[in-house]
């Protein structure tokens, strides 16, 4: 079972953006599938937003929503323990959608039965529509494949509710209630294999609920600066900037919102790959023209990390003194301008939607790893933080960097973590280890893209295991050397991914240049893993 689905594992309820659209929410609970929902909700040009099973009538309404939809579960209705559902939601007005196990709660909540049905049906599924006529099934197939993954099953519709769909062993598939805009689907509409899944959202959403198709991520520019104008007025504020997609954006947003007030701030702190600087300082300001400065943070950050492997650990000091580089670089603004010298209040961080889900929050969240810019922020943080981009996913990001005209070469970037090689290196950082890694990421990024392979690639870690050694026979002799692996991935979100397919030749040329021109690693290997269950960073 994905680590994920623990029923402890709660999404945060992010503090709502103040130009946020009204959502449909999305209830996570442990699904497999609660992101894909959320995306597909966004692809039929409606807002959504991820929020956890636990939140209650009174948390919900304060959020406005225009919709819910429930999501899957491993857990069953019946069982102790089971997710629960404040059931007074239903009773808000707000049209709900059930799917799976939020289908089997909405049975159950209402006075359906739901049990064990003996009968198991997983993967591509024959379904019978006998109402094509009610809203949610409008215009569909009377007979169609789905996708299903469940063992129990709602063996009474509650009183009140039409009966739209069925299968050879589950006769109660799909139900309505449209007087009261309830609806569920025992199968999985969010995925591509249910062949007209996203049409049943879309009539969820557009004819059940008569939500308008009405929110791209184009909006989000006009609202954002309105927003940004709005939450800084005259103030100096200050971008982290790392000359990724997500920081370039957020920059572009508030430039144009507020234009020479800000300045941005990239940290060099020593945990960068070859060339990042200049890339950043040269091309990255010719491309943009913002005022940039770059501060020397290395000797601040190896010392905080020295002696520290534990993953959190190193995640939660690189967050810390990531802000102390920010203040020391409001100190220097400061004093350069000393006759204007309001203080800086306000930091951007080109956060982005994942950043904040991966990084928990909320009560009894099990973290998957503490982003730093979200889950590794001190405590005692002094700025007020501008992040135009938190509620939404990176591609959505992209468009939005290509519609302010920012060019390719940043909007189309492979992402690269803020902790940079320091959570690459499996064990203590130090500065020979960071040397080393450093050279070998240079040969994988320099070699993927000789051979044309980078738009294939969502991203390419390349991790030194530096606890480890293994034995090797080099110039005839032994040698006792480092591995590195290799971990290109494909990727819609970086929520989940796949491993990438590289062509055996490429791999070779790889493995034989790292060997021989890396001294101390005489082992190239490839992670095979997807995520889940693993994740794309190693740390
Ligand atoms: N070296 C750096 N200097 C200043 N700010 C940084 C640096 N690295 C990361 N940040 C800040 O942390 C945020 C999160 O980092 P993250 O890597 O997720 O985004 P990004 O670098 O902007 O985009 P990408 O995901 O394409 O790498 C950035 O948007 C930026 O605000
Ligand atoms: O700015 C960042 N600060 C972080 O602390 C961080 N941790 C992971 N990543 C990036 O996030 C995406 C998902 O990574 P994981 O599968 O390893 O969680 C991948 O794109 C990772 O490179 C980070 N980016
Ligand atoms: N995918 C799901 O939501 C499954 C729901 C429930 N655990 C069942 O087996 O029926
Ligand atoms: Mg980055």
């Amino acid at each position: 079972m994905n680590r994920k689905t623990n029923n402890s594992w709660r999404p945060p309820i992010s503090p709502q953006q103040p130009s946020a659209p009204a959502p449909v929410l999305v209830v996570d609970f442990g699904a497999q599938y609660a992101q894909l929902i959320a995306r597909r909700v966004r692809e039929a040009n409606v807002y959504s937003e991820i929020v956890p099973h636990d939140i209650t009538a009174a948390e919900v309404a304060e959020r406005n929503p225009i919709g819910i939809v429930l999501s899957g579960g491993p857990s069953s209705v019946y069982e102790d323990g089971a997710p629960a559902f404040d059931a007074a939601i239903f009773d808000l007005g707000i049209p709900v959608l059930g799917i799976c196990y939020g289908f089997q709660v909405m049975a159950t909540a209402l006075g359906g039965e739901v049990a064990h049905s003996g009968v198991r049906e997983y993967g591509s599924t024959n379904v019978t529509v006998s109402d094509a006529g009610n809203a949610l099934l409008a215009d569909q197939p009377a007979a169609q494949t789905v996708w299903m993954s469940h063992g129990d099953s709602v063996s009474k519709a509650p009183a009140g509710f039409d009966v739209l769909a069925s299968t050879d062993s589950t006769p109660v598939a799909a139900f309505a209630n449209d007087a009261r805009r309830l609806y569920g689907v025992q199968w999985h509409p969010e995925v591509k294999h249910s062949v007209h899944g996203q049409q049943v959202l879309e009539n969820f959403l557009h004819r059940a609920a008569g939500i308008p198709a009405d929110w791209n991520s184009g909006n989000v520019i006009a609202d954002q600066v309105a927003a940004i104008r709005a939450q800084v007025g005259t103030g100096k504020v200050i971008c982290a900037l790392s000359g990724g997609v997500d920081s370039a954006v957020a920059a572009a947003l508030v430039h144009k919102a507020v234009g020479d007030q800000l300045v941005c701030v990239f940290v060099d702190h020593g945990l960068l790959r070859a060339g990042e600087r200049e890339q950043v300082e040269i091309d990255y300001v010719a491309a943009t023209g913002v005022r940039l400065v770059t501060i020397d943070a290395e000797d601040r950050f190896l010392s905080a990390l020295d002696g520290v492997s534990d993953p959190e650990q190193k995640r939660k000091i690189i967050g810390r003194e990531f802000i102390r580089t920010f203040e020391q670089a409001q100190a220097q603004l400061l004093a350069e301008s000393a006759a204007d010298g309001d203080p800086i209040r306000f930091l951007v961080q080109g956060t982005l939607y994942p950043d904040v889900v991966e990084s928990g929050g909320g009560t009894g969240t099990a973290n998957i790893k503490s982003h730093h810019n979200v889950g590794g922020l001190p405590e005692d943080l002094q700025f007020e933080l501008v992040e135009p981009l938190r509620t939404l996913f990176k591609d959505e990001v992209r468009a939005i960097g290509r519609e302010l005209g920012l060019p390719e070469i940043i909007v189309g970037r492979q992402p690269f973590p803020g902790p940079g090689l320091g959570i690459r290196i499996v064990g203590e950082v130090t500065r020979e280890r960071l040397e080393l890694l450093r050279h070998a990421d240079a040969i994988v990024r320099a070699e993927l893209t000789a051979a044309g392979l980078d738009s294939q690639i969502w991203q390419c870690p390349v991790v030194l295991l530096a606890d480890v050694r293994s034995v090797g026979v080099q110039g005839d002799g032994r040698s006792y050397g480092h591995p590195i692996v290799l971990r290109p991935v494909s990727s819609e979100d970086a929520m989940t991914a796949d491993w990438t397919r590289l062509p055996y030749d490429v791999l070779a040329r790889i493995s034989n240049r790292i060997t021989n021109e890396v001294a101390d690693v005489n082992r190239v290997v490839l992670d095979v893993t997807s995520k889940p269950p693993g994740t794309i960073e190693w740390e």
